[in-house]
């Protein structure tokens, strides 16, 4: 790859359809008219339910699959226009991840290394240099000489993410890379996708159907919903201000949002009061500036339900409180209090 200004990856009015599963059958559009951009050095995540077409989307990027209309241009070169060739050489610029790790697993961790720089024409002593180097970054060092299908599916996927670095790419694609690990190995394996964007600065296109992914390593995300982007920005507007009902459901999978109406009834039976929902967001007000504003007005309050979150450095957060004493004095606070902390009735 050579460009090395404007976006890595860039989107435009990408269309892809595949025909009917029967002769007569309409085409199914996959992906339906998107426009995305990949800066360089970022970590770009696409969130959606299955069949959204994320995987689709990542097959257009490296040219798996070709457009059916719009364009794909990565690193400045429009892929719909490349030879076979051109084609082998984009790939190498492409480094990816899956959710089963594709990895060859009656060969060593080495011997899986080791094909990639194989393939790419490394000598045999780089080769050595490369894989040791490889597998100190990703905490492997002493399993190079294990069988791959000997490890645990954290070691599984520390060794395709070498295996995907193996070429120096400057783009890395994971599909789904932690959708087949425990919550604990999945901490690990998106700490290791983190020091790669950051030490290395690789940049990362992740697909993924997990909220709590998205919030853990990605600077922007977009939203997939039957072919369509439909909302991408900065994982903290995304997070603070969901605009698609699709998002606000990812949203409320990792933030408290307000409580459902069932368990409101339960509250209601051992909490009296007026219940509000007090919205925080790391530019307004905090909760300690409500807590005082309902001291102020000598109004009772009880925190029933919700939690602060952090995401990259902002945090924020849903806090219902129940609240109690005179009903002038409670008006009063909420009225005080609108200004800096958005709040809203629980019916
Ligand atoms: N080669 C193909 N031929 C026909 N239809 C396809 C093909 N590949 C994908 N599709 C269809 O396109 C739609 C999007 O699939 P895709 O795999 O991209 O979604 P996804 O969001 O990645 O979901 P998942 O997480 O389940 O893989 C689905 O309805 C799927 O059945």
């Amino acid at each position: 790859m050579t460009a090395s200004t404007g976006p890595l990856v860039e989107l435009r009015g990408a269309v892809k359809e595949f025909p009917g599963a029967r002769r007569g059958d309409a085409v199914h559009r996959a992906v339906d008219g998107v426009d995305l951009s990949v800066e360089r050095g970022e970590i770009f995540a696409i969130i959606g339910y299955s069949g959204a077409g994320k995987s689709t989307l990542v097959r257009l990027v490296n040219a798996l699959e070709p457009v059916t209309a719009g364009s794909v241009v990565v690193d400045g070169v429009d892929v719909t226009t490349l030879s076979e060739r051109g084609l082998r050489e984009l790939r190498r610029g492409i480094g990816m991840v899956f959710q089963q790790f594709n990895l060859m697993e009656s060969r060593t961790v080495w011997g899986n290394l080791a094909f990639p720089l194989t393939v790419a024409g490394m000598a045999r002593e780089e080769q050595q240099r490369r894989i040791s180097e490889l597998l100190h970054f990703v905490g492997l060092a002493d399993k190079a000489h294990a069988r791959v299908g000997d490890l645990s599916g954290g070691q599984k996927q520390r060794v395709g993410i070498a295996r995907a670095l193996a070429t120096n790419p400057p783009l890395l694609l994971a599909d789904e890379a932690t959708s087949a690990l425990d919550p604990d190995t999945t901490r690990d394996v998106l700490d290791l996708l983190e020091r790669v964007n950051r030490e290395l600065g690789v940049t990362i296109l992740l697909i993924t159907h997990e909220m709590d992914v998205v919030r853990r390593i990605a600077h922007r995300v977009a939203v997939m919903d039957a072919g369509k982007v439909v909302e991408q920005g900065p994982v903290v507007d995304v997070f603070t201000e969901p605009q698609h009902d699709v998002t606000r459901r990812f949203v409320r999978t990792v933030v408290e949002d307000v409580p459902d109406p069932d368990v409101v009834a339960a509250l209601r039976e051992r909490h009296p009061g007026r219940f509000v929902r007090l919205a925080f967001r790391d530019t307004a007000g905090r909760p300690s500036q409500a807590f005082a504003a309902f001291a102020r007005h000598d109004v009772g309050f009880e925190l029933v339900h919700g939690g602060i979150e952090e995401i990259q450095g902002t945090s924020f957060g849903n806090l219902t409180v129940a609240l109690t004493g005179d009903a002038a004095a409670v008006d009063a606070a909420l009225a005080e209090l609108a200004p800096v902390v958005p709040w809203t009735e629980v019916a």
